[in-house]
């Protein structure tokens, strides 16, 4: 894996994203932490063709993803497996603030929280880019997955910022010319395969939080 998230400058294909996601689960259902954040590289390349508009946004993602590289290379790298493996070993050794924001600004369980809730934003605005029709909007799409899920974690400030960015999304040929596929039927086919494994991922990382209550770090 590359140091710098910024150092990998490949086109982005959506068929990287769905080898990626595939390759998360583990057998008994773990969620590798390598290979979700290389899902989540893969999907900067993408926001980053959209131009400059977009770039507060690609901008925390990057950091984000950054913060969780930095873990995975780190002395303590064997602890970062799995995100199960990373939620045992940051809580088991006090690395999480847990109520308010304090001595671990950039654990990887608030990290990766945050790229998790914006998980739910990608299933949902995939999911109604699959189902869209030609004249479908992508920016209304992209808001209404953005604004049932992504938003209420977000102040007021940044909701405003999102939402003038998405009025100035591609539209929806452009968008799946982007995700270097094929044919716009081969797209759909393809977001049809993506979707379901991200939902998985989504769902047993929702669980694991959930069961340590974790799911509002600050
Ligand atoms: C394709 C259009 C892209 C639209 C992206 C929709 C999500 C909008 C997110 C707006 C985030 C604004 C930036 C700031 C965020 C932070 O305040 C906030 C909280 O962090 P903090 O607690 O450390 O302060 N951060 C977050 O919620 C994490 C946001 C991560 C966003 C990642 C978005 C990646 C988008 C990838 C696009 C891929 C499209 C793929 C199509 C095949």
């Amino acid at each position: 894996m590359a140091d710098s998230v910024t150092s990998d400058d490949q086109k982005f294909c959506l068929k990287e994203v769905l080898a990626t996601f595939r390759l998360c689960l583990s057998e008994n259902k773990e969620v590798y932490l390598e290979h979700y954040v290389a899902g989540w590289r893969e999907l900067v390349k993408f926001l980053n063709t959209l131009g400059s508009v977009f770039g507060f946004i690609s901008k925390d993602a990057v950091s984000k993803v950054q913060i969780l590289v930095n873990l995975l290379k780190s002395e303590n790298a064997s602890q970062y497996k799995t995100i199960q493996s990373m939620v045992k070993y940051e809580l088991d050794n006090q690395l999480v603030d847990l109520n308010k924001a304090g001595s671990h600004p950039t654990s990887g369980c608030r990290t990766l929280l945050r790229l998790h809730r914006a998980l739910k934003w990608l299933e949902l605005f995939l999911d109604s880019l699959r189902t869209s029709t030609e004249d479908s909007k992508t920016s209304v799409l992209c808001a209404d997955a953005y604004n049932a899920s992504l938003a209420k974690f977000h102040p007021w400030v940044v909701r405003k910022a999102a939402g003038m960015a998405f009025i100035l999304l591609p539209g929806r040929q452009a968008f799946f010319e982007i995700m270097n596929v094929g044919t716009p039927e081969q797209v759909v086919a393809m977001l049809g395969e993506a979707i379901p494994l991200i939902n998985e991922v989504y769902q047993i990382t929702e669980a694991l939080y959930a069961q340590h209550n974790i799911l509002d770090l600050p």
